[in-house]
């Protein structure tokens, strides 16, 4: 076998794991590239593109297989459909591969998987494919950009075809890794040294102080910066809320949802070593990432709980200067990041995240001292979990909206255009999609 054929085995494997068995796309690529760390930069680089490219043009790589295969992709073998999907990738969107090898390779793994039979059927569809690449065209958006319909539908109903195309195009972008730095533990000068000297190319985000983006570096876990507790991954539009909670010095900060940690790890650094910041979650597994998240930064000023934001903890009650509601949503704006999301969601599993919003809501404002505040936040664009929620708890509770208008700066006003509260959304707006809403108690 070549090497490259055992890079597309690799490839392979991770999108059967995926695609077939559910797994977490960038869970499973994380472990698969942990466990060939002894691969060079540039094979794990061609394996990550083919898993995570697969996975997020999946829809349109089903049409174009449907369109050329007499056996439709949901009557295949998964092994033959998966080598099918990886390959047609392959074809359309990256043009360093021949299409002359791309055949002969997943022919060689359809063989390698004791499907010997069918290697005719691999070789035909996908030269057939090939051979019609040119004249490919797409029925509508959801094909275009691989988008589920209802999700299409839904976007374009709430912010017309244009924004939703262009949220969408965004989506299939190269992400850079953006990381937020600790600066009371390091100075941004000091950081970005510590990265130029392991060969990571830098560049600031052009809008928070604090966040850079990173590229062409060969582990996180590798880098200096990282192992000192100076940086931690983070989206510029994550780091908001810790800039939008601006706690004051001695502050008592509760966050109520906060594996594996990102937000608080901002507070605590913001605290400068005063106050304390009480991260929760709901289990000892989730605990125990924030526990090596706090770990790594050395902060002191930082404790974790496991706590369950759906039962009241009555000690906690209108206890805490600021509450930080960072909760569980359907992450559609984070589908960048992690393709596979978008295939996840379905119409239902937002009405459910969405009651879930308001019972964690209505626990989390009870720990909010008078004239404190809350601040709520989600990475889905999705006005039944954001603004509506946001309304509604206004409605429920005694707290008034702080406007967030202008708060981000002006290249980032829109967000906050005509509301009080932020919605980013990916390719408006330089980062994820993301939404925050801050209140005060009365
Ligand atoms: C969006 S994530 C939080 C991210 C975190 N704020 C950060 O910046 O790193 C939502 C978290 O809510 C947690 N969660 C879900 N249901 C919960 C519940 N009933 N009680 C506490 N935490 C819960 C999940 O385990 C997940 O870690």
């Amino acid at each position: 076998m070549t090497k490259e054929t055992d890079s597309r085995e690799i490839a392979l494997d991770i999108l059967l794991e995926i695609l077939e068995r559910g797994g977490y796309s960038h869970i499973i690529l994380r472990q698969a590239l942990n466990k060939y760390q002894y691969l060079d930069k540039s094979e794990r680089a061609f394996i990550s593109r083919i898993a995570e490219g697969t996975v997020e043009y999946l829809l349109q790589i089903d049409y174009i297989i449907d369109s050329f295969s007499n056996t439709k992709v949901s009557k295949m073998k998964p092994v033959i459909r998966t080598i099918l999907r990886m390959s047609v990738y392959q074809l359309i969107y990256m043009d360093r591969v021949p299409d002359s090898a791309v055949c002969n390779e997943a022919v060689k793994l359809a063989v390698k998987r004791k499907f010997t039979g069918l290697k005719g059927f691999v070789n035909g569809v996908l030269r057939n494919i090939s051979r019609n690449k040119e004249g490919l065209s797409w029925p509508n958006d959801s094909v275009r950009y691989s988008m589920p319909a209802w999700i299409v539908s839904m976007w374009e109903e709430s912010y017309g075809r244009e924004t939703a195309v262009t949220m969408m195009e965004s989506f299939l972008k190269n992400k850079k890794t953006t990381v937020r730095c600790n600066l009371a533990k390091a100075s941004k000068e000091e950081i970005i040294q510590s990265l130029r000297n392991q060969g990571a190319e830098v560049s600031e985000s052009g809008i928070s102080e604090a966040v850079l983006c990173i590229e062409k570096y060969d582990y996180m876990e590798g880098l200096e910066a990282f192992q000192k507790g100076y940086i931690q991954v983070q989206d510029l539009s994550s780091s908001f809320v810790g800039e939008i909670a601006d706690p004051k010095k001695g502050d008592y900060v509760i966050d109520v949802c906060g594996a594996p940690g990102g937000k608080s790890i901002h507070i605590a650094d913001k605290l400068d070593g005063t106050g304390m910041v009480e991260v929760r979650d709901l289990s000892l597994l989730k605990i125990n990432m924030v526990e090596e998240n706090i770990r790594r930064c050395g902060y002191l000023n930082i404790r974790t709980k496991v706590q369950d934001a759906l039962v009241t903890d009555p000690d906690s009650v209108e206890k805490a200067d600021i509450v930080i509601a960072d909760l569980p949503c359907s992450g559609l704006g984070i589908i960048g990041r992690k393709p596979d999301i978008k295939y996840r969601m379905t119409p239902d599993a937002l009405e459910s995240l969405a009651a879930l919003q308001r019972n964690i809501l209505t626990v989390a404002q009870a720990y909010v001292k008078p004239g404190g505040r809350l601040i709520f936040s989600t990475c889905t664009i999705n006005r039944k979990e954001n603004e509506e929620n946001a309304r509604w708890f206004l409605e429920q509770f005694p707290f008034d909206c702080i406007s967030l208008k202008g708060k981000l700066g002006e290249k980032l006003d829109s967000a906050a255009a005509n509301r009080d509260f932020i919605q980013l959304l990916p390719g408006i707006h330089p980062c994820d999609g993301f939404f925050i809403a801050a209140f005060q108690k009365r």
